[in-house]
């Protein structure tokens, strides 16, 4: 049926404990949501950009220019995700504007055939195993309370964020309290390739992986950094399509891929970078970029996926937010349930919505 228009909404949510990252500190979420409205009915898609560029060239006013300016226009009436895929390929970059007018697209298409996100995209188990992403903290004894607490409520795996000063003393201190944890650390490009030595001081720490240690379009730095460091190699803000993973892979740039929705351009792509990665016998795991419980609801469905093998960074809502905006995702034996309604399966609350919105703007088709 036809696309009656897409409304925008603005909202603020704050964070529970200040998130530190190589890149900046966060202590609240402006997030960009996405309502897409049909004859059929509504949809809800999350844009994942952050309130500045500083993860990746997107950021949340220029996602929504994006959507009403470029990306609407090109969408008419139409309402089918493959075709709104087709009308934005013109569109250079800007995927977490065109994943979240797409997911929220797929969502409403799904809620019309009574399709659950899981069923269409191919989930082949019930939940997921969840892991934890721990920012960079003001000291080590803080950073191992904290890891405490996350062990303590099931976690199957921790993520350091590291940056230079912040890698080895802390990775050592948590390896040591948790020999047996499965353990990785995400640097956010904030080294190069003249730190390779000092990267292969982790290697005596049993890391899974090393998650983006370079600059995003450095995929021969990466090449030559997995050569000099025994701890695997995996790329996250570098991975912007399949044909992307795919050049990665085969030039030894990765040998585990994070893979997350809203930096491929949508939930259509993200499974075809999990297939393209299946096809080279490389793991993923499920990126999280601090969603609500909408975009969580979404990345549940996909780490269900056959070649996610690792447990990704869909936590559960309370490690970012006191109250969600949709029914929490709650940790039950340390891993999340796939969503079963009809397309997301999950909705947002309206009561907490309201509280929570700064601004809505309607976009008619
Ligand atoms: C869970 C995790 O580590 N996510 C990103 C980094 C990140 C960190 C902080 C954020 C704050 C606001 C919005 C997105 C953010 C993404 C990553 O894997 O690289
Ligand atoms: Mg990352």
């Amino acid at each position: 049926t036809e696309l009656e228009g897409l409304e925008l909404r603005w909202i603020d949510i704050p964070l529970v404990s200040p998130f530190r990252t190589s890149f900046g500190t966060e202590t609240a979420r402006r997030v960009l949501l996405v309502r897409a409205v049909t004859g059929d009915g509504e949809g809800w898609g999350e844009c994942v950009a952050m309130d500045e560029p500083v993860y990746s060239a997107e950021y949340v006013e220029g996602a929504a220019q994006v959507i009403r300016d470029f990306l609407l226009p090109r969408l008419g009436r139409g309402a089918d995700p493959w075709k709104a895929e087709e009308a934005f390929r013109p569109v250079h970059g800007h995927p977490m504007a065109k994943a979240a007018v797409g997911a929220a697209l797929l969502d409403v298409w799904l809620r019309a055939r009574d399709t659950s996100f899981g069923e269409f995209l191919g989930a082949v188990r019930p939940a997921v195993p969840s892991g934890v992403s721990v920012g960079i903290m003001d000291s080590v004894p803080e950073l191992l309370d904290a890891v405490d607490g996350y062990v303590a409520e099931g976690y199957r795996r921790i993520k350091l964020k590291i940056e230079p000063g912040w890698d080895v003393a802390p990775v050592r201190a948590v390896r040591e309290r948790h020999p047996d944890l499965p353990l990785q650390v995400d640097a956010n490009t904030a080294y190069t390739l003249a730190d390779a030595r000092h990267l292969a001081r982790l290697d005596p720490f049993d890391l899974l992986l090393i998650e983006q240690p370079l600059p995003e379009d450095d995929i021969a730095g990466h090449a030559a950094l997995a050569r000099l460091v025994a701890t695997p190699i995996c790329l996250d803000e570098s991975i912007t399509s399949a044909a992307i993973a795919a050049d990665a892979i085969v030039r030894g740039a990765t040998s585990v891929v994070n893979i997350k929705p809203g930096r491929v351009g949508g939930f259509l792509e993200a499974r075809r970078v999990h297939d393209v990665c299946a096809a080279h016998g490389v793991p993923v795991w499920c990126g999280g970029m601090l969603e609500t419980g909408i975009g969580r609801a979404a990345n549940v469905a996909l780490a269900a996926l056959p070649n996610f093998t690792l447990p990704g960074d869909t936590s559960a809502s309370s490690r970012y937010f006191a109250t969600d905006v949709t029914e929490p995702f709650v940790l039950e034996d340390g891993a999340l349930l796939v969503p079963t309604g009809p397309g997301i399966g999950v909705a947002p609350d309206e009561a907490v919505l309201r509280a929570l919105t700064v601004r809505t703007e309607f976009l008619p088709a």
